[in-house]
């Protein structure tokens, strides 16, 4: 369990990124921070692997603050994945996924061994080991960069704007692999993005951001999009927008759901109807 326990972060100069801030993220669970541009989520998610010391407040994981723990351990106890992979650039495929099993004492070769079945996992041909990052697609990097955070098995995941830099069938690949991998490996993952959709597909539970990290609204997807607490929220998540406003027509005896613009969306299963438990 990762927790925020009323901190706050003022930078030299005086900007107050994260106002005060608590938070609970379960172990195994899914958490999206989102909100605009400058509300204070990366701040937040470099908190925990202590890239960013907070000003005042804590945060612990299981319960141990992490201001007791060496930095460098502790980020290398974590898997920080970075926009655009955050990959180093002269060092092959491969030796970006063993370089931190190798600091933590892993021998190269099986570091190496290790690296290989990685990549195959995040959907990679091992044989892509020995390119280097320039050498990939956009989307390729993204799953390195996955590949590296998970390289030293942590309990927890941080990402931040993972899938940013990817065309939207790429990201919603990667997302699909990610919660199949999530399914599989049951991680904490505190994830960061400015992207509600992202949020709302990947999230257990989402927490949605104004400035100053002060906490709009959190719930499941579902909750918040059925009920967003204020016009903020509702903008935000694109409550009854024509893409959200979804409305059922039939053809030829199926039913078809479509968005406000009439555009169709899916197909109603038999026991989705409305009124069904
Ligand atoms: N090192 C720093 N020094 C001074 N101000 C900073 C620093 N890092 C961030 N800030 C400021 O703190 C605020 C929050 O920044 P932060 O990067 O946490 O926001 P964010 O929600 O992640 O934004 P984005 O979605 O644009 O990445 C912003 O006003 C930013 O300019």
């Amino acid at each position: 369990m990762i927790e925020f326990d009323a901190v706050r972060k003022e930078y030299p100069g005086g900007t107050v990124a994260v106002a005060g801030f608590s938070l609970r993220v379960p172990s195994h669970s899914v958490v999206a921070l989102v909100g605009s541009s400058g509300s204070g989520k990366t701040t937040l998610l470099r908190m925990v692997n202590r890239m960013v010391e907070p000003t005042s407040g804590a945060v612990r994981i299981d319960d141990v603050d992490v201001r007791s723990l060496d930095p460098v351990g502790l980020r290398r106890s974590i898997g920080y994945v970075l926009q655009a992979g955050g990959l180093l650039p002269h060092r092959t495929v491969a030796d970006n996924v063993a370089t931190v099993p190798v600091l933590a004492g892993r021998s190269r070769r099986e570091a190496r061994a290790d690296a290989l079945g990685l990549l195959e996992r995040v959907g990679l041909d091992p044989a892509l080991a020995d390119r280097y990052p320039a050498q990939l697609s956009g989307g390729q990097q993204q799953r390195v960069g996955v590949a590296r955070a998970l390289a030293a098995d942590p309990d927890i995941l941080l990402m931040d704007e993972p899938f940013g830099a990817v065309d939207p069938i790429v990201r919603e690949q990667l997302q699909a692999e990610l919660r199949a991998l999530q399914a599989e490996l049951g991680k904490t993952i505190l994830f960061v993005t400015h992207d509600v959709d992202e949020a709302f597909a990947l999230a257990d539970e989402v927490v949605v951001l104004r400035a100053g990290a002060e906490i709009a609204q959190r719930g499941t997807p579902t909750e918040i999009l059925a009920a967003p607490a204020d016009d903020f929220v509702a903008a935000f998540v694109g409550a009854g927008t024509a893409r959200r406003t979804l409305r059922i027509r039939e053809l030829d005896g199926r039913r078809v759901v479509v968005d406000g613009d009439d555009r169709p969306t899916g197909v109603l299963e038999a026991d989705a109807r409305e009124g069904a438990p």
